[in-house]
């Protein structure tokens, strides 16, 4: 697949912290999942390649544009869709005015023209009945859904989501999830999340950061298979595991390095993001 978005050595320092530390990756058009940690640097990163603050230092190219330079941070931009953590809304715009305000910032001039696009993305982010209402009014779901649409004026060709399924009940986040994926459609997305089930469900490459470095870059499928042999089940919770649990059928599942004749369990993608997180800090404790 053709790589649409690439960075290479990026590092960002903020005092003594190392929020990015030689970051290299490439994406492809489809979903890409970042997950990591509270203070992995997945903010940052997507900071960074939404041209919001420059690294101290490396590269990155987004559809063929370098923002190293002022005319191509501004075409970077303009093929960017950005829902940052906390999207600010004027809660007293209606939806219709917050996505209209936007587009007239992503300077579409022509009034007929922009509204007819503002309807068009508040229709196919299921919003069209309440366009007309305060953003205030709104419930958390439809004001991410909002956020989404701000985000996918003028058809980005890359979209940046950063945690957008936080705070969502189960009903709202599947909606969203929807909505992900065929945002995904012929377009590279990077969907920042604590929730490994948006990964397994949605992405089609996952990419894991920890102390600001990537730690792991693939597939869910091989993600999931970092625990392969790892996870095994035991009627007491097994002291050598690096983490275990009971289950609601009253045994214990362990991850970790099995004893011999364990009774093994067929990893989740949830057991390969946690050994891969485990095994990243036994590697900086060495
Ligand atoms: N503007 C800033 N000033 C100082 N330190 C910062 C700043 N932004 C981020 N950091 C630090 O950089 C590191 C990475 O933070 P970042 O917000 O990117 O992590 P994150 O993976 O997005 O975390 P979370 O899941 O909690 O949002 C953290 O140690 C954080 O405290």
């Amino acid at each position: 697949m053709t790589v649409t978005v690439s960075a290479s050595g990026l590092t960002l320092r903020y005092g003594g912290t190392a929020a990015l530390d030689e970051v290299t990756l490439r994406l492809t058009e489809g979903v890409t999942g970042l997950l990591g940690p509270n203070g992995a640097g997945k903010t940052t990163l997507l900071r960074v390649l939404a041209t919001a603050v420059p690294p101290d230092r490396g590269a990155f190219s987004v559809l063929g544009h370098d923002p190293s330079t002022t005319a191509g941070r501004q075409n970077v931009r303009r093929a960017l869709g950005y829902l940052p953590q906390n999207p600010g809304f004027h809660p007293d715009f209606t939806a219709f005015e917050f996505v209209d305000y936007v587009a007239i910032l992503k300077e579409m001039t022509d009034r007929g023209a922009r509204h007819r696009e503002v309807r068009r993305i508040l229709d196919a982010v299921d919003l069209s009945e309440v366009r007309g209402r305060r953003i205030k009014r709104l419930s958390g779901g439809m004001r991410q859904r909002v956020a989404l649409a701000a985000a996918l004026v003028g058809d980005p060709g890359f979209l940046v989501l950063d945690e957008p399924t936080v705070g969502l009940d189960p009903e709202q986040r599947m909606r969203f999830r929807e909505l992900i994926a065929q945002a995904g459609e012929g377009r590279t997305v990077l969907l920042s999340t604590h929730q490994t089930e948006d990964v397994a469900m949605l992405c089609h490459r996952v990419i894991v950061m920890a102390q600001g470095r990537l730690r792991f870059e693939g597939t869910p499928a091989e993600l999931t298979a970092q625990a392969a042999g790892r996870v095994w089940s035991s009627a007491e919770r097994d002291p050598a595991a690096r983490a275990g649990w009971r289950t609601g059928l009253g045994t214990f599942r362990n991850v970790g390095d099995p004893p011999e004749g364990a009774d093994l369990l067929e990893p989740t993608l949830e057991d390969g993001y946690l050994l891969t997180l485990d095994d990243a800090s036994a590697e900086v404790a060495a």
